[in-house]
């Protein structure tokens, strides 16, 4: 393999480093073929290769730009004008294999190079602390040949060996013998690279016709003939380059459909490395960078206005009939352009002479793009919290202090800000982000959806003029125009769920992960990136600081700062003094205990009397939603299943439903078995439904309130359980995960666990850390007023090392034990995992695949004499999902980028029978294994 993936991972190789295509490559044409070639096509023999010139994308670095002594331009590639080739048909030099002094991965987490072979790019270092620096490594860095990255990155350069060396893998891609009459020479064309979300994926170069030279842009929408389609196929052009000696007759881009690029350059810098390091074409990273509400202009309206033409004059206007000269006339005084509608009110006449006069040439159209006037912003209220300004701590002092000094630094860098739950983090992003907007910048806050609370956004809001709030329920114009407000730099702060971090914003200053353990920042479908990674990816290509905040955080994060890749900021007290609350734990294998049967030990029955006794509030957490969790019989022993997905269906009390909560199946609860058709069909296990039976069968005076997927599905639902929690109104808010996080309610005097072993025996190495996460999280949201509070956590196995760290706050404990586990099997943060895929329709052709991937994997790796462990294929928990069966692969190493390298290499050029509907996933560092 390249030795470049043997650098350590450079998140910095983003860092200010413009993405050029290189801009004289060979270029192919997708002009006839229904196949087309693509940008990086192996170019024909013989063809002389020129070097790639000068980074010239314009880039607005300066403003980020670090220090000039920080500055370390890497001369990689550039000016020895080496080999970047990722040709299919490179062979591997076991020359350059992984060095593993080199190679040492910093944290699992951290961007790494995307193929920098692939790219001529100028690097910089971003001087992480920790990061090795090794200016001369350039010399050794040659050809990177990575099979498939040429469909995510245009024209790379290929050197003589490499031209002969023809293994030629996409053969079908390549036209590696042009037809005579498409040779042409052309000189000094300008040429745009350009990628679809649809497959073919390109990148394909097409020629810039002289009248859009000035218009296309990278990050723009165009249009451009592919294959036989009769109309233009919409793609966005990644890249404008000049191209000298081509050789093939290139097809024109036929159009800009956006007036103005929706991606700057430092995005489309983003959207190439997600697409290399998440192996997803870059299209369809596109299509996730901007949101489909801008992409269709959602809300928006064309109209059109009318000007006077340039060379009407006072005579002609005399000579008009009467009606016509009214509109002449007072479009000329008005000096502005005005619609028919206006005009005909104005001149007191019908459209009809308006449109005579634009049949005359008299008048000029213009159609413009207008947003809808009306556009419902949900009301911005808050859950009735006053926000106050408060005087800081001195942990929040010291915090902060480090925080803007990263800011004013100028350089692309990671925090943590391990603080305990309740330790005022929240007000030390903001002083954080007022700094950043004392300067002209901006900032990004993501946080869980689920957090994106009233009290969250009110908190926000009471502080900055200009907030915008990102949420799943936003209408698509709503979407569309936050997304307009702050691409024009109207917004100083972005608050939102994982997808805030491509929020458009031209200065941004800071970006604030908070709750950064959250699985919720790993999306779960293509591209699965993950937030945090990206916004590291994003700052360090900025130069700005990446703030990551938990009370519980992640492994990967803790294990950035312990081995210098991460700052870490500690704030190990609450505010005002107030001490964590007592964790009392509940052994459910004790009979006494357990009382009668339910769920609510007689231990937590007290605690919750006595609370009530004492006018204060309860949390109640369970985290299974649904009433029973299986319908089995108990005559011949038959569970209710999905029979798409075969898991037990979960039964649903409000309509008697049965549900799988996989896939949505959903029947009537069968009333006897629908196998022996015994009718004492029984219901086990425990969701938040029967809680809330019981509990209300348990607490007849309290009001108890429900919080989980089934109630909160309408939009506003959140907000009011919060604020009726908040007044005083709900005295038990009982709930799935929901109810854990982030929540900062003073008069919560207690917090019940009621499973603290749910997520404990799962198959997935981050068991351990979800449960510690979980009931920490939810033991914080109890003593922060100045009543106190306690918990009670009810578990099976009280002696689990992870409850047991939880029961006593101490995070140390927990990711001391942790890091052992993870670091015996090479686990993440200490490795890195990849998983495939592969679901089909039929069991045994699907294991057909996973065996031939299988065997692809292991040749790859063994060609680039790599170190990876390859796990599989099985099958995965979940067996068979929606009508699919499924089997998966792990592999394991050290570092991620050898892993991302060996299934490149292996699956660039594979392909299923679409016959057999067998489609196979990559997740680069999976969070879910099910
Ligand atoms: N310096 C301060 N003095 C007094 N109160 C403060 C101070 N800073 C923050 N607070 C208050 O402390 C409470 C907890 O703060 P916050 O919600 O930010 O904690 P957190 O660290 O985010 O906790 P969690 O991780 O549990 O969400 C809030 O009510 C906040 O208003
Ligand atoms: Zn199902």
């Amino acid at each position: 393999m390249s030795t470049l993936d043997s650098l350590p991972i450079l998140p910095d190789d983003l860092q200010g480093a413009p993405i050029v295509l290189s801009p004289s490559a060979p270029v192919s044409t997708p002009s006839s073929a229904s196949n087309p070639t693509p940008s990086s096509a192996n170019p024909t023999p013989g063809f002389p290769v020129s070097p790639p010139p000068p980074a010239h994308e314009p880039h607005d670095s300066t403003e980020n730009d670090p220090p000039r002594d920080e500055i370390r331009r890497d001369e990689m590639r550039r000016d020895t004008g080496e080999n970047r080739s990722d040709a299919p048909s490179s062979k591997t030099d076991p020359r350059k294999s992984t060095n593993p002094a080199r190679a040492k991965a910093l944290w699992s987490d951290s961007p790494e190079p995307r193929d920098v072979s692939a790219q001529p790019v100028s690097h910089r270092k971003c001087d992480e602390p920790g990061q090795s620096d090794e200016p001369d490594r350039a010399a050794d860095l040659t050809g990177g040949k990575h099979l498939g990255v040429q469909q995510l990155f245009g024209g790379e350069h290929l050197t003589e060996d490499q031209q002969g060396s023809g293994e030629a893998a996409q053969t079908e891609l390549f036209e590696t013998n042009p037809p005579p009459w498409e040779l042409a020479v052309e000189d000094d064309v300008l040429l745009a690279s350009i990628v679809f979300s649809r497959s073919p994926h390109g990148p394909y170069d097409y020629r810039i016709p002289d009248s859009l030279r000035e218009e296309l842009k990278p990050g723009m929408r165009v249009g451009v003939p592919l294959g036989h389609r009769k109309k233009p196929t919409p793609g966005w052009c990644v890249a404008v380059k000049e191209g000298k000696a081509v050789h093939r007759k290139l097809r024109d881009v036929a159009e800009c459909i956006d007036e103005s690029p929706l991606c700057d350059a430092s995005l489309v810098r983003l959207v190439m490395w997600m697409s290399h390091y998440y192996q997803v074409p870059a299209g369809q990273v596109f299509d996730t960078l901007i949101p489909s509400s801008v992409r269709t202009a959602a809300g928006t309206k064309q109209t059109t206005y009318f000007t006077p033409a340039k060379q009407v004059t006072d005579a002609e206007i005399e000579k008009l009939p009467a009606k016509q000269q009214a509109v002449m006339r007072f479009l000329v005084s008005s000096n502005r352009p005005m619609t028919s509608a206006e005009l005909a009110v104005a001149a007191k006449c019908t459209e009809d002479p308006i449109r005579r006069l634009k049949k005359k040439n008299l008048i000029v159209p213009e159609v413009r793009r207008e947003m809808h006037s009306g556009i419902r912003i949900l009301a911005q209220t808050n859950d009735g919290e006053a926000e106050r300004t408060h005087e800081l701590t001195e942990q929040q002092t010291a915090a902060l202090e480090r925080i803007t000094a990263a800011v004013d630094s100028g350089r692309g860098r990671t925090l943590l800000l391990h603080g305990v739950t309740g330790s005022g983090k929240t007000e030390v992003y903001i002083r954080a982000i007022e700094h950043v907007v004392s300067q002209a910048g901006s900032a990004i806050v993501m946080v869980p959806e689920i957090s994106l609370t009233p009290q969250t956004r009110g908190r926000f809001e009471s502080r900055f003029p200009a907030v915008a709030v990102l949420h799943s329920q936003m209408s698509p114009s709503e979407r569309h125009f936050q997304w307009q407000r702050i691409r024009r730099g109207e917004v100083q702060v972005v608050i939102g769920p994982r997808s805030a971090v491509f929020a458009p914003l031209p200065n941004l200053g800071l970006i604030v992960l908070d709750e950064e353990h959250d699985t919720s920042f790993k999306q779960d479908s293509q591209p699965r990136y993950h937030a945090r990674k990206v916004a590291h990816a994003r700052a360090m290509s900025l130069g700005v600081p990446l703030l990551l905040g938990s009370a519980t955080p992640s492994m990967e994060a803790w294990h950035a700062t312990q081995s210098g890749h991460a700052e870490l900021i500690s704030m190990p007290d609450r505010v005002a003094g107030r001490p964590m609350p007592d964790v009392q734990l509940v052994d459910l294998r004790v009979r006494d205990d357990r009382a009668g049967g339910g769920a609510i030990s007689r231990p937590l029955k007290q605690a919750v009397d006595e609370t009530l006794r004492e006018k204060g509030q309860a949390i109640l957490l369970l985290n299974r939603r649904g009433f029973a969790t299986t319908i089995q019989c108990p005559a011949c022993g038959h569970v209710v299943a999905c029979p798409d997905c075969d898991m037990p269906l979960t039964h649903h009390r409000d309509g008697g439903k049965a549900m799988c909560h996989y896939c949505d199946y959903t029947i009537g609860t069968p009333p006897w078995c629908p196998a022996c058709r015994f009718d004492g069909i029984r219901y086990g296990g425990l969701g938040t439904q029967k809680l809330e039976v019981e509990a209300k069968a348990k607490f007849p005076d309290a009001k108890i309130a429900r919080m989980d997927g089934d109630t909160m599905k309408r939009p506003g639902s959140h907000q009011r359980v919060l604020s009726e929690f908040r007044s005083g109104e709900i005295d038990i808010l009982l709930g799935t995960q929901m109810i854990a996080k982030g929540l900062d309610f003073p008069n919560v005097l207690l917090v019940g666990v009621i499973n603290a072993d749910s997520a404990l025996h799962f198959p997935d190495f981050r068991a351990a850390e979800r449960t510690f996460q979980l009931v920490t999280q939810v033991a914080g949201r109890t003593g922060r007023g100045d009543r106190g509070g306690r918990v009670i956590v009810q578990t099976f196995t009280p002696e689990h090392p992870a409850i047991q760290a939880a029961s006593r706050h101490d995070y140390f404990k927990f990711v001391e034990e942790e890091m052992v586990n993870r670091r015996k099997f090479n686990y993440p943060p200490l490795g890195s995992v990849a998983r495939i895929i592969i679901r089909g329709p039929v069991e045994e052709k699907t294991e057909d695949v996973a065996d031939s991937i299988l065997t692809r994997l292991e040749s790859a790796r063994d060609l680039l004499k790599s170190e990876v462990r390859i796990l599989g294929p099985a099958p995965p928990p979940i067996v068979r999902l929606r009508g699919k069966y499924r089997f998966h692969l792990l592999l394991q190493a050290t570092e991620s980028a050898v892993v991302g390298e060996v299934i490149r290499r292996a699956l660039a050029d594979f392909k299923t029978d679409p016959k057999e509907e067998i489609e196979y996933l990559i997740d680069i560092d999976p969070v879910n294994l099910l």
